[in-house]
């Protein structure tokens, strides 16, 4: 077994395991030894009798390739695993650990299956940083063992499955710090620094950035950026503002990084939130500029960096959010805070009518948006829970002109223009 690896399998039987079933997890835990009977945790519940399961686990000392193995990975086994196979997201944590989080996949397989599985899974383990588990249940289909493979050492560890209560936020609130959010430019660049030889579009997005950031310098004049969901308003709105107040119009990510955007949006979480984090930065400088010689107005910003990424690593529930004060909604003390944050809300219905007569969906996180509510919410929540500054909402339902109207109000109130 890997060096690595040994911390981890030496507190293999205190951690938790959580799959994502129909976008929520569930969890279970292990023991050595148990005092009498247990419950079947509910990820067991619904399997056949004769069903084994397999869960994967990407342990590398790298978190970057690791993070992108683990993202390849999921097409891999879609690909080489047996139709049915119902691969779900893992993952597994210690309890209040923080950084303890490691991510994979569990699925499960018919027994006739389990020769060709076995056989996959022990090429990747010999292969790439994964820890296996099988799982496999009693004859009486009242209890499950898991066995931790380890293709060093000849007896693979057994474990009874058992329940373990839910912790009280989503586990991937551990691991959120610099994976998820980045909370300073030095943390996201030094992300995109260790890409560039796999994804070489990084270097000419950090040659975007200008020589000396100091990305907190105030303008002059104020700063106003519009927040919210895809078809909200929010192109509307900032144009409107422009022409209204004579401003600059600037949207984060800027024009310049157009060309890569797309390009970052099909990498695993990691990259694509320290393009975004970068790119805040970016127009930042722009802002720097422009607030020289006018008022500017910003069509996004860092609230919907770190809202989308936290409402993305985060499943189920608005409750499952990190809590209300948590570190994970605080702004970069290296970034520029604007004078006035305005978060545009709407129903649901009027939402998906607009985006209907705007004809467009663009990414898969727009089009998961217009499926998921639990995301719509997800995403709403974290927006007001950012502090430093705050975001002021205001309701998008009425016609763009009584929006702009709300909106001028606002700004006279807060910026004295
Ligand atoms: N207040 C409003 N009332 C009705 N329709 C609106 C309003 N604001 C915008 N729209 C329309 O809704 C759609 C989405 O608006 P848009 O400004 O592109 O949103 P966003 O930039 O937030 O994605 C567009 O077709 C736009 O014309
Ligand atoms: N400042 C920003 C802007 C967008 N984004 C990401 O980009 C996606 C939406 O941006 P978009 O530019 O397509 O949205 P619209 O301008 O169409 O409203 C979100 O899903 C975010 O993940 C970000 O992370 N940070």
């Amino acid at each position: 077994m890997a060096r690595h690896l040994k911390p981890l399998v030496q507190r293999w039987s205190s951690r938790v395991f959580s799959v994502e079933v129909d976008g929520a997890p569930l969890y279970f835990g292990i023991r050595e030894k148990l005092r009498g009977p247990t419950a079947l945790p509910a990820v067991f519940t619904r399997l056949q009798k004769e069903d084994r399961c397999y869960s994967l686990l990407v342990c590398s000392r790298d978190r970057i390739r690791g993070d992108r193995f683990h993202w390849e990975l999921r097409d891999k086994l879609l690909k080489d695993l047996p139709p049915g196979s119902d691969v779900a997201t893992m993952s597994s944590f210690l309890p209040d650990e923080k950084g303890s989080l490691v991510k994979g996949y569990f699925f499960k397989s018919r027994a006739e299956d389990s020769p060709l599985i076995e056989g996959i899974l022990s090429d990747l383990e010999h292969s790439d940083p994964v820890l296996v588990c099988s799982y496999s249940q009693s004859e009486d289909c009242q209890q499950w063992t898991q066995s931790l493979w380890s293709h060093a050492e000849k007896n693979q560890m057994k474990f009874y499955v058992v329940p373990s209560e839910a912790p009280k936020h989503h586990p991937s609130a551990l691991n959120m710090i610099n994976s998820d959010v980045f909370y300073s430019l030095d943390e996201a660049c030094d992300v995109l620094k260790k890409c560039g030889d796999i994804i070489p579009e990084t270097l000419s997005v950090l040659r975007m950035l200008p020589s000396r950031v100091d990305a907190r310098r105030k303008p002059d004049f104020p700063v106003i950026v519009i927040e919210g969901l895809d078809a909200t308003g929010k192109t509307t709105l900032t144009e409107f503002l422009r022409d209204t107040l004579g401003a600059t119009l600037l949207r984060s990510p800027p024009q310049c990084l157009s060309t890569w955007r797309a390009r970052f949006d099909r990498e695993p979480p990691i990259i694509r939130r320290a393009f975004y984090a970068v790119s805040n930065y970016i127009t930042a400088e722009q802002i720097c500029q422009a607030g020289a010689k006018s008022p500017v107005i910003v069509d996004r910003f860092w609230h919907s960096t770190a809202a989308y990424a936290i409402a993305t690593a985060v499943t189920g529930p608005v409750s499952n959010l990190p809590h209300d004060g948590s570190e994970v909604y605080c702004w970069p003390s290296d970034l520029l805070q604007p004078s006035l944050v305005v978060l545009l809300t709407l129903d649901p219905e009027e939402r998906t009518r607009r985006l209907r007569n705007r004809g467009l969906m663009k990414t898969d996180e727009e089009q998961a948006l217009d499926h998921n509510k639990l995301f719509r919410d997800r995403v709403e929540e974290a927006y007001r829970r950012i502090i430093g500054p705050v975001c002021i909402t205001v309701d998008a339902s009425p016609s763009a002109d009584l929006v702009l109207q709300q909106v001028l109000l606002l700004i006279r109130a807060k910026c004295h223009l």
